[in-house]
């Protein structure tokens, strides 16, 4: 394959998350390992993500990004669409089976993780606040009517919907916000479902990719 076929992402050089794969280009490595698609790196320092050449990529001046040719995208979800449509492995064939599937990528990222990422916000910028304890039960609360009607509606199914899919990828990577709260635990049927996403060898593979750039040990 010419190196002109490899699409390039951004992730950040050195990530707040400290390797822990919680930066959002891990769900577009993940993707891209899940449909065998070989990929570059460019690694962007923060003051580099809002300089003029990454601006014109992100206008938010945030990563991931994506090129591929003259297709240049930004937002994780779409870029994990874009190669869930040009790569099987990702989305179902039947039409209704893959809108449905398009239904939950947009559920986990709408839905779900707009509550969970409200929660980390507050636990970095407002936990000195004397209010703090009280805020954290609302949404707590909040995170808690999302996991219970997911927890419902996935029972004892493998996957969200037939077999695993992009709508599965990127509820993984939006219920692993979670770790280490003790939240995800109160629906066993979740954790296992996270487990089970992140035992695929895919997900390890872009999770070691990514440690690999926090550790500086090449992953190859
Ligand atoms: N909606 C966009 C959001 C992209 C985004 O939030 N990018 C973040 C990194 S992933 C979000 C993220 C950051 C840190 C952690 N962490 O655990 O430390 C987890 C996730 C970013 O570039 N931030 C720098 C900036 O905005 O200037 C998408 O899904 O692509």
């Amino acid at each position: 394959m010419s190196r002109a076929m490899i699409p390039t992402i951004t992730a950040f050089a050195r990530s707040p998350d400290r390797g822990r794969g919680l930066a959002r280009d891990m769900r577009v490595r993940w993707a891209l390992e899940e449909v065998g698609q070989p990929y570059d790196v460019r690694l962007l320092s923060f003051e580099a993500m809002k300089e003029p050449a990454h601006l014109a990529r992100h206008p938010f001046g945030q990563i991931p990004t994506y090129e591929e040719g003259d297709l240049i995208l930004f937002e994780s979800g779409a870029i994990v669409l874009h190669i869930a449509e040009r790569h099987p492995g990702l989305l179902p064939d039947d039409a209704n089976a893959r809108m449905r599937v398009i239904a939950w990528m947009f559920a986990a990222l709408n839905t779900v993780e707009p509550p969970i990422f409200e929660r980390s916000l507050a636990n970095i910028l407002e936990r000195d606040e004397p209010w703090y304890e009280q805020r954290l039960q609302v949404l707590e609360a909040n995170i808690r009517k999302r996991l219970g009607d997911l927890s419902s509606r996935l029972d004892d199914a493998e996957w969200l919907d037939g077999a695993f899919s992009a709508g599965d990828l990127l509820m993984v990577t939006v219920l692993r916000r979670l770790e280490g709260s003790g939240m995800l635990e109160e629906y066993p049927n979740l954790s296992t479902y996270v487990a089970r996403g992140k035992a695929r060898p895919a997900y390890q593979r872009a999770f070691d990719a990514q440690l690999a750039v926090f550790t500086g040990v090449s992953a190859t």
